[in-house]
């Protein structure tokens, strides 16, 4: 858990600071790009309406460190213009200009008004619309303005471009291809503007400069929510694997401890029927009926019940003893319990009371019943068939339980009875006078 914690700390912090990292450099221009043209990386040439139906004239320099255009516009042509044309094109396979946002340009035009426009076209080629032998085909990216003389770079954004709704038209060009397209400028041209009155018109480029980022607001915003996504879903992951790892690592546990818990039920259920049991005899003991006692008594008395008692003593079992020793006295006693166990009905309740002396509870049953069964527990001991040819007799003392009476009451009549049945000569019963 704690490992999960510390990782999800380390991953948190480190992607709060690339994402803090990131949008810092972002904003500071850690990520801008920039793409000049100039004379060096491009074929410049002038381009005028001679060439048309045209009389205008041109010529084109480069100093060193600007590109001169010289124009003289005629009054012939329909529509007279002069330009610079920037190629930038390697077998009409041009520059992806798309991940730029900006146009930056120096340029100073010398014409009769300082208002005077100028044409910037970015001039994209593309199958869909264009032909290698048209130029005119090429796609016209076009913005207008005044740049004047001496007013240094003036940057543009490149959504101000639009496409010139003569060429949609004369090309019949889809509408899905109608809007303004980067990706692969061919040509770049500063031309004349479009109402140009004849005279002589200058136009000097100093800079040409594209800005752009290598990672644009919304790619990184992008690579952002992808990471915080990523790490969310990784541990998210996690976190699931681990909880059914748990889940499972508990079920074994509680499936551990059922199996513990039944064991150790029946251990006790064991213990608790040695304890209940008297070990020799099988019988139960004293400790076993103490608490039955209270509430047999309870319910007799509760529902008028009657509740009898058989106390019997083996005869002279010392004799036994000492013909057959102490062992053999126990096999006896064994036996003796067992035959009780027989004799006795489902409800009745044989307890080695100590010794050779047992007593069996009889609820449900009156003096009169108590002793009928007493009298039949005493013939069955005479006449039974027992080990080594014995003949054992018992004496039977009989009581019924008298409503209200202590327990201690009722069992020490019953031993005053048995009393009477060895004083009056032994293998007979009595019952308790009250
Ligand atoms: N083998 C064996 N003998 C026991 C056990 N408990 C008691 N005895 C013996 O039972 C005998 C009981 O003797 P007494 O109380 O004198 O009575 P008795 O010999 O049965 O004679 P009466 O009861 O007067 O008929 C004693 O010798 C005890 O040692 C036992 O668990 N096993």
């Amino acid at each position: 858990m704690d490992k999960l914690r510390r990782r999800v700390r380390v991953a948190a912090y480190f992607l709060l600071t690339f994402s803090l990292l990131t949008f810092l450099l972002h904003y500071v221009g850690g990520f801008d790009k920039e793409l000049s043209i100039n004379a060096r990386n491009a074929a410049y040439v002038s381009i005028d309406d001679s060439a048309q139906d045209g009389n205008s004239q041109s010529s084109i320099d480069f100093d060193g460190e600007s590109i001169a255009l010289n124009c003289e516009i005629g009054a012939k042509g329909k529509w007279p213009f002069c330009e610079i044309s920037l190629a930038l094109d390697d077998n009409f396979h041009g520059l992806d200009l798309s991940s730029y946002h900006s146009i930056g340009i120096d340029v100073d035009y010398y014409s009769l008004n300082d208002d005077e426009r100028l044409r910037i076209y970015l001039r994209n080629f593309d199958p869909e619309y264009s032909t290698e032998d048209d130029p005119v085909s090429y796609k016209f990216n076009a913005i207008e303005y005044a740049p004047g003389v001496g007013n240094g770079m003036k940057v543009i954004p490149l959504k101000s471009y639009q496409v010139l709704s003569w060429w949609i038209a004369d090309y019949e060009v889809p509408i899905e291809n109608a809007g303004p397209q980067f990706d692969n400028i061919v040509q770049i041209e500063i031309a004349t503007g479009s109402y140009i009155k004849p005279a002589n018109y200058a136009i000097r480029l100093n800079r040409l400069v594209f800005y752009g980022h290598w990672l644009s607001e919304a790619t990184l915003l992008r690579l952002n929510i992808l990471m915080w996504g990523f790490a969310a879903i990784y541990f998210l992951i996690n976190e699931r694997r681990r909880l059914a790892e748990q889940v499972s690592e508990m079920v074994a546990k509680s499936e551990y401890l059922k199996q513990a818990n039944q064991h150790l039920y029946q251990e006790s259920l064991a213990f608790k029927e040695l304890a209940y049991t008297d070990n020799l005899t099988g019988t139960q003991n004293r400790h076993a009926v103490d608490c039955w006692l209270r509430d047999i008594v309870d319910f007799s008395q509760r529902n008028c019940h009657a509740l009898s008692m058989v106390y019997i003593d083996i005869d002279f079992f010392k004799k036994i003893n000492d013909s057959l020793g102490h062992h053999g006295g126990d096999e006896v006693l064994k036996e003796f319990g067992r035959v009780l166990n027989l004799r006795s009905r489902k409800t009745d309740v044989v307890v080695r009371w100590g010794g050779e002396e047992f007593i069996i509870f009889c609820p449900a049953t009156n003096l009169r019943g108590a002793k009928e069964f007493a009298e039949m527990v005493r013939m069955i001991v005479e006449s039974y068939q027992w080990a080594n040819g014995l003949y054992i007799t018992c004496s039977v003392g009989v009581t019924e339980y008298i409503p209200g009476e202590d327990i201690e009451d009722f069992i020490q009549r019953a031993d005053s009875a048995l009393y009477k049945a060895k004083k009056q000569g032994r293998n007979r019963v009595e019952e308790a006078t009250v």
